[in-house]
């Protein structure tokens, strides 16, 4: 799946409709009444938040918002019609901010949660408004006012549950392709994965469970090397993280420490976050290495050091049960 986690869009409320300027009209009345009456409001841009949405895909050729203006004020004091309100539908967990200014404006993260953003203009006031016991004729009316147009910057942030996280060529997109339905790349080299992949994992109540593939994380990310950098940022609002270390590298606990401290550099709770240690790819080594290195690992992390393989399909359900523990 794509994943576009930024967009920027503008978003213009209707213009106000003007007032008019009017006199009844009636037989045997010779001198009648002012009777314009004033325009309608113009239509608000409301987002709101949508669970049937997961992308901000859908922004990436709609660039402006348009709600409709009011219509202008009718004869025997009628008010025009008011433009009609667009809603714009996001994905849960998108933030919103204004890009003038760089103040968040509100972040929508519950189903249905709204917010106005650019608030249609008034409508103007007809003549019948200006009516009093000096002017018994006025002829004055106000044109409608502006909508008002904001350009908002939208984020999202993965809601994903679960955050597969490690080094390059770790296993990550592997385990996700074997515990969800996600289908990512797959490939021998580092830095297959460029952008997020998000599975859905089913858990034992039936209730689906989102697991992100973060792409690799490498030594500097968190000071903006490698394209691990723009992730730690999507982490951030995941339960848990599976920490994925490749059994068959050259040394599996300093791969460890690379990405540990690299969540500690990046500092935003990172750390305080439950990690899983899992160590991939046992069937390539044997039984006795496979132990010293769970030992030490665990020794190091002080935290239990789970054991799969994801092309084996080894050690999934001990996973996956761990992870529902925590969730
Ligand atoms: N349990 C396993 N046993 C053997 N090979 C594995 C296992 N898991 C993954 N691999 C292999 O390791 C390589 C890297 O896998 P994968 O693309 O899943 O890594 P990744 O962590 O997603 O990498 P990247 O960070 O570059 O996206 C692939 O060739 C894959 O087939
Ligand atoms: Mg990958």
């Amino acid at each position: 799946m794509q994943f576009i986690d930024q967009a920027n869009i503008i978003l213009k409320a209707g213009k106000g409709g003007n007032g008019i300027v009017s006199f009844r009209r009636e037989k045997f009345v010779p001198a009648g009444g002012p009777s314009g009456g004033n325009g309608g409001r113009g239509g608000s841009v409301i987002l709101m938040a949508d669970n049937n949405l997961q992308t901000l895909l859908d922004f990436k050729f709609k660039r402006e918002i348009i709600a409709e203006d009011g219509c202008k004020g009718g004869p025997n004091k009628r008010s025009g019609a008011s433009g009609e309100d667009t809603i714009l539908k996001v994905p849960c967990g998108t933030e919103i901010r204004d890009i003038k200014t760089g103040i968040i404006l509100g972040d929508l993260t519950k189903h249905k949660q709204s917010l106005t953003i650019a608030i249609g203009g008034r409508g103007g006031h007809g003549n019948a408004y200006y009516l009093s016991n000096q002017n018994r004729a006025p002829e004055s009316f106000t044109e409608g006012k502006d909508g008002e147009i904001w350009e908002v910057q939208l984020e999202l942030k993965l809601l994903a549950e679960v955050g597969i996280i490690g080094l390059p060529n770790a296993g990550k997109s592997t385990l996700i392709s074997v515990v969800s339905s996600a289908r990512p790349k797959i490939a021998n080299y580092p830095f297959t994965t460029l952008i997020p992949n998000l599975g859905v994992v089913r858990k034992i109540d039936g209730n689906g469970c989102l697991f992100a593939d973060i792409p690799g994380l490498i030594s500097g990310a968190a000071d903006g090397v490698g394209l691990g950098h723009d992730f730690l940022r999507h982490i951030q609002r995941t339960k848990i993280l599976v920490h994925l270390i490749d059994a068959i590298a050259e040394n599996p606990l300093h791969d460890f420490e690379i990405i540990e401290q690299e969540l500690k550099k990046y500092g935003k709770g990172l750390l305080d976050k439950e990690r899983i240690i899992v160590l991939n790819k046992i069937e390539l080594v044997d039984d006795d290495y496979l132990k010293i290195i769970s030992k030490k690992l665990e020794d190091l992390s002080k935290k239990k050091v789970l054991v799969i393989s994801s092309s084996l399909k080894k050690g999934l359900s001990s996973l996956l049960s761990e992870v529902w523990k925590r969730i």
